[in-house]
């Protein structure tokens, strides 16, 4: 519902669907002329430039330029169907038009023949389209998948690379985002935020806050399994809350992020799920970290702690989850993923008064989302200019 909201928000800011000539209502002044100039001759163009200072709150990529090229000249992109609540959103489409070709879904559906050649690569936003066998077969062009998110487990790894075709993502675009997020169910579950809200709300006026206590984040022992990107702003944030930060890698201790923010490093997972008031989730969802978190590791947890995820629903195993809420093995969770997403309505986790679930929000800002395509198209322009790749993803 959030998510929904979240989009609809984004949509009612760029109030705008997929029209073909999209691009001349976000297109840099300078330019105009060029512009002008192109329509003169009939041209379809699409002009360079630099993203400089975006929208994205001081934060910035670097997108290489496009040389100014006819529309039939620069590469083709397979992309969602423009417009719709599925589509992608149009200020992305419009910053993925200064440099490719954009080839809707439909549009490659309906002219498969013509279209399969001209595609270079597909630019993939929330999991779609789904990358398959078939669709790899009819793509002889294909170069990249460029995955708009960090997280790639919908992706057949593997498979895309038989087929010569390399992966990226958008690990830099969604660090401190997600890094919000968990720290924003971190306090909202400690302080009790949600049920604050339904008691304001509820029709009973007479609510004493010692009736629900919360227990404090500031000074609190946070175990972060999972010091990636995100884990590492994690960490930058809980430093700001003096909180003690434990944290578990299963490959690569991290000494420089530990001197940075004072964290220490626990070798076995199982030390820090004892020691920590909460423990985040910042991993990537691989074979081996589904249901890291099972009945054993949340035993191990301090009745008093909360699990927080920001990862996968499926590092967690779901049904221990619920026993353990309910027999109060642990005090409480905060998710903003789950598997599968949404829940079924009738899911047990849903019943629990003992958690707060968020929509899978993670990346959901106005900034995040420029950021992600700008990574996004960064690593298409490198693959397909024979360029370093800035985020590649490569099958284990
Ligand atoms: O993987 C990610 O970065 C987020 O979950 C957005 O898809």
């Amino acid at each position: 519902m959030f998510r929904g909201r979240a989009f609809g928000l984004l949509k009612s800011l760029h109030l705008m669907d997929g029209q073909p000539n999209l691009a001349c209502k976000f297109i840099h002044p300078a330019i105009t002329s060029h512009v002008h100039h192109c329509q003169k001759r009939n041209v379809n163009y699409r002009q360079s430039y630099k993203t400089g200072p975006s929208s994205a709150g001081g934060r910035t990529l670097n997108v290489p330029q496009t040389k100014v090229m006819a529309e039939q000249e620069l590469p083709g992109v397979l992309i969602l169907d423009i417009g719709g609540i599925h589509g992608v959103l149009p200020n992305i489409v419009a910053l993925l038009q200064k440099h490719f070709r954009l080839i809707t879904m439909k549009e490659f559906l309906e002219n498969k023949k013509e279209m399969s050649k001209k595609i270079q690569s597909v630019f993939v936003f929330e999991r779609r389209p789904t990358i398959d066998q078939e669709l790899l077969e009819s793509l002889p062009n294909l170069k990249v998948i460029a995955n708009s998110g960090v997280g790639v487990d919908h992706l057949d790894l593997k498979m895309i690379s038989n087929f010569g075709v390399k992966v990226t993502n958008t690990p830099h675009a969604v660090a401190d985002t997600t890094a919000d997020i968990g720290m924003a169910l971190m306090l909202a579950s400690a302080r009790r935020l949600v049920e604050g809200c339904q008691i304001v709300i509820s029709p009973d006026t007479k609510y004493f806050a010692v009736d629900w206590l919360g227990v404090e984040v500031t000074r609190a022992t946070l175990g972060i399994i999972g010091m990636g990107n995100i884990g590492y702003k994690v960490a930058q944030r809980a430093k700001a809350f003096e909180m003690k930060i434990l944290y578990h890698n299963r490959n690569q201790r991290k000494k420089e992020e530990e001197q940075a923010v004072g964290a220490h490093y626990c070798e076995k997972m199982e030390d820090l799920l004892q020691q920590s008031d909460f423990v985040m989730l910042a991993l990537n969802l691989t074979p081996e970290t589904c249901k890291l978190i099972g009945k054993r590791e949340l035993g191990l947890m301090k009745p008093t702690a909360t699990l927080i995820n920001i990862s996968r629903g499926a590092v967690i195993d779901q049904d221990a989850l619920v026993e353990a809420l309910q027999k109060k093995v642990i005090m409480a969770a905060a998710l903003d993923v789950t598997d599968p997403e949404p829940l079924p309505r009738d899911h047990p986790l849903l019943k629990l008064n003992n958690i707060i679930i968020t929509p899978h929000i993670g990346t959901a800002t106005v900034q995040a989302i420029r950021m992600m395509a700008e990574e996004a198209i960064a690593n298409m322009l490198a693959v397909l200019n024979g360029q370093p790749i800035p985020s590649e993803v490569f099958p284990k």
